[in-house]
């Protein structure tokens, strides 16, 4: 059946790569990382992980369960004892090291992306790139990670404030940046001390083991780094595991708000650290003052990056009723010329969705809507010609409160476009849901700039801009989108306590 894809497929070149080995590329079977050892499940099993575009099977990783998390986490805890006490110029040096690997090989790390998560190559490219950001972002700042000294009120006493590294950390990461969020947690809880227990997605575990084999040729000592596979089935008590077990300090999170509220709770237990960063709904806002050729461009590129499967990218889009009709009309012009299909093909803009459950979440969705009233002005249906897991760009208006897409992220290419009135009706809009993590808003008015961004209910804000993830700032949500803050220079934070010393009697 493998032999039959390859010839079929147009992706012949880069995914017979991906059979061979050829240039270390992933091979057909794969290992999970664990105490500085490649290794396979203890009960044997192996699942598949196939390429979205097309159904083929890429590679089988090990199906791992609880018993080698255990593994895993004993590994972990253990090489904290030393990582621990390494100085941060070493662990800078290292992360250099592992961050200088991982641009050299950005292109063949793309390959593995594309092959398993159907994003188109340009921008598996754009993702290696800016998750290796993050892994330079953490090798420099482990070195600026300072303490502080602080008068006493007695003078013969002196207030000392270290950051002291909390442990080991599980990390279980989402199927949409399946580099960039394993960069953006493992390389700041590295670079102040703590030690990892990846766990990947089920979808697209590739990509996080291909990352890990630079991180062992950079230096890593054995069990600081560790990768563990599992499929679905697994997943759930895996991360109980990891949210319980004693020897973790803390857990890192990105992806649905139903599974880091599962999290949180098994997390309360253990009075455990933990990140979280989950769903938005984020409004896109175009006031009248805009100018709508950049708020056309900048909602294209938020909406449709990784085909609308991003927990920042614009969920409602809101337009003041001057220039509803113009701004519809250029988007759709725009949205009509968008090419997709496989991921590897030129000129490919939109791949597939990830998974049966996201193609039928997005159907649902947009036939809840049109149910309900709202109109299509293109797309509104699978691209089945394309593939069985396509769903073409699509723009809807007509929305009301009572629709999904209105309620709800809706995760995939779909626009979903309501006419506000005033200002203040677009704020109640926005605000009106119990997640907050990105919004954005296109107005050339000096003073709704301001008042806007301080009125959305949301952690990260961008302004005439749709895209606002970058190493340097710090990404994170409020209300029911998580807990933390991950990249820039607070994105140590939840990978370190601080330790007050107070020395007395001194003379
Ligand atoms: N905020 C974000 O960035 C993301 C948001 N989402 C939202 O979530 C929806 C569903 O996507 P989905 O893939 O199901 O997201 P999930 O939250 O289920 O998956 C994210 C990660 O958590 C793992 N996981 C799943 N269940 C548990 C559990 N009980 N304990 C510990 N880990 C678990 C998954 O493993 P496995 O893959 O094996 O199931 C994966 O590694 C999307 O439609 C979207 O709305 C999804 C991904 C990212
Ligand atoms: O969508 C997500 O799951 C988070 C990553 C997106 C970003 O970093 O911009």
């Amino acid at each position: 059946m493998f032999k039959y894809f390859l010839s079929k497929s147009p992706t012949f070149q880069s995914l017979r790569l991906i059979q061979t080995g050829v240039q270390g590329a992933a091979s057909k079977y794969e290992k999970a990382y664990i105490n500085g050892q490649w290794t396979s499940a203890i009960s044997g099993k192996y699942f598949e992980v196939s390429n979205p575009s097309n159904g083929k099977v890429v590679a089988e990783v090990p199906d791992m369960g609880v018993p080698d998390a255990q593994i895993a986490i004993d590994s972990a805890f253990s090489a904290f004892q030393n990582w621990k006490n390494t100085t941060a110029k070493d662990r800078s040096q290292i992360l250099r090291r592992w961050y200088n690997l991982l641009v050299e090989n950005q292109s063949k790390i793309a390959h593995i992306l594309t092959a398993e998560s159907g994003k188109p190559l340009l921008e598996a490219k754009g993702e290696v790139v800016y998750g290796n950001s993050f892994v330079e972002w953490f090798s420099e700042l482990s070195r600026q990670v300072r303490g502080e000294i602080i008068e006493s009120s007695v003078p013969s006493k002196k207030i000392l404030i270290h950051h002291q590294p909390i442990g080991v950390v599980g990390l279980i990461t989402p199927w949409n940046f399946p580099h960039a969020m394993i960069a953006r947690k493992a390389a700041a809880a590295l670079s102040v001390g703590c030690t990892v227990v990846i766990k990947p997605a089920e979808d697209t575990p590739l990509t996080a083991i291909e990352m890990i084999k630079y991180a062992e040729e950079a230096g890593f000592p054995p069990g600081v780094i560790n990768i563990i596979t599992s499929s679905r089935d697994n997943a759930a008590d895996v991360g109980k595991l990891l949210c319980e077990n004693h020897l973790v300090a803390g857990i890192s999170f990105t992806g649905s708000t139903t599974v880091g509220r599962i999290l949180y709770r098994q997390c309360a237990n253990g009075i455990k650290r933990l990140g979280l960063e989950l769903g938005g709904n984020a409004p896109l806002i175009v006031f009248k003052s805009a100018n709508l050729d950049t708020a056309v461009d900048s909602a294209l590129v938020s909406k449709f990056r990784n085909c609308g499967q991003t927990c920042v990218a614009a969920n409602r889009f809101l337009v003041q009723e001057d220039v509803f009709d113009a701004f519809v009309e250029k988007l759709v012009s725009k949205v009509q010329l968008l090419k997709m299909g496989d991921g590897f093909q030129n000129g490919v803009q939109l791949g597939p969705l990830i998974n049966e459950q996201q193609l039928n979440k997005v159907t649902d969705f947009v036939h809840d809507a049109t149910s309900k009233g709202a109109k299509v002005i293109i797309g509104g249906k699978p691209a089945n010609y394309l593939g069985e897991l396509f769903y073409e760009p699509t723009v809807l208006t007509g929305i009301t409160s009572d629709m999904k897409v209105y309620t709800e992220e809706i995760f995939g290419p779909v626009i979903s476009i309501i006419k506000f009135k005033t200002e203040e009706e677009a704020i109640n809009i926005s605000n009106s849901c119990d997640v907050g993590l990105a919004g954005y808003f296109f107005s050339e008015d000096i003073s709704q700039i301001f008042r806007v961004s301080k009125n959305l209910e949301t952690g990260m804000v961008g302004v005439n801009e749709g895209l606002i993830s970058c190493a340097e700032a710090p990404f994170g949500g409020i209300k029911q989108s998580g807990l933390g803050r991950e990249g820039s220079h607070l994105g140590t934070e939840d990978y370190t306590y601080i330790k007050y010393t107070c020395i007395g009697n001194l003379s």
